[in-house]
């Protein structure tokens, strides 16, 4: 079954009367159920949008989206039961602790209490959040601190798609490492993985396919290793990175370094 089938896809932002802006422009592409999906873009070509509107909270211009079957402008309440979006504005109550945050969104989701506990401690560790600081507020938490309760949050049931908007932005390397095993192992119990990265490395380790986007338009959709193989012919010592500066336009050795001094 697909877990996500978007079709010419188009959304547009109005800036002033006549200044539109493609945020997504004509997107096609098929997530199968299962895969880890990456998509990879320079700042600004449309990643969360595209993120945004599959989960519902932006509706498409014109173009349908569907999440294992449901459309997510008919079908949004449907679509909602099989998502779970992290984003890098953590949403989560600052006045609260962690604990809170995660037990509250533990209740909304049908678990017990002594299910919440035992999911939050398991989780927790997994991600090396320091269980003597998760009764602290969230707002006295570093930045990175509270990306990982956001990503905590995410884990504690198994959502049928997780979308993950740049979920390692602002980790340190470690955190990052945790995170990635996370979602790894959610991806084995089931969850089909959504993610924007701006990490080539991470997502060449991490995804069975990524999808480059760059000005609203998707400019090439692969497995990331098929991907690097095929430009080694080019450029023998080739990385996702390469792909993608090459598949977004941007050539470095263009670029004329001023030396001072
Ligand atoms: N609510 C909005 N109103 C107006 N323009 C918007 C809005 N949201 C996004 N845009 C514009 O749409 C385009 C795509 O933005 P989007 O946030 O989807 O990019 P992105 O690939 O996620 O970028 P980044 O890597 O920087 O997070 C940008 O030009 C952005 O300014």
């Amino acid at each position: 079954m697909l877990a996500i089938k978007a079709l010419n896809v188009t959304k547009v932002f109005r800036r002033e009367k006549n200044d539109l802006i493609y945020a997504v422009n004509n997107v096609s592409f098929e997530v199968e159920e299962g895969e880890i999906f990456g998509i990879l873009g320079p700042n600004g070509s449309g990643k969360s949008t595209l993120i945004r509107l599959i989960s519902t909270l932006l509706i498409p211009d014109s173009g349908t989206i569907e999440v294992f079957g449901k459309d997510v402008v008919k079908e949004a309440h449907e679509v909602r039961k099989y998502i779970h979006r992290v984003s890098a504005e953590a949403g989560l109550f600052k006045k609260l602790s962690a604990y809170e945050n995660l037990l509250f969104s533990a209740g909304i989701y049908g678990l017990s209490k002594k299910e919440a506990y035992e999911k939050i401690n398991e989780i927790a560790s997994l991600i090396g959040l320091d269980k003597k600081r998760l009764n602290d507020p969230i707002e006295q938490f570093s930045r990175g601190m509270q990306q990982k309760v956001s990503i905590a949050r995410a884990f504690l049931t198994q959502p049928k798609l997780l979308l993950l908007d740049e979920p390692t932005t602002g980790l340190d390397p470690r955190a990052k490492l945790e995170v990635h095993a996370l979602i790894r192992k959610a991806n084995k119990q089931g969850s089909t993985i959504l993610l924007s990265t701006h990490d080539m490395n991470e997502a060449y380790e991490l995804c069975d396919r990524v999808m480059i986007i760059f000005n609203g338009r998707i400019v090439v959709i692969g497995d990331p290793k098929e991907l690097v193989r095929n430009m080694r012919e080019k450029y023998q010592d080739a990385t996702l990175e390469t792909v993608f500066l090459e598949y977004t336009g941007y050539d470095f050795s263009e670029v004329d370094v001023e030396e001072v001094g």
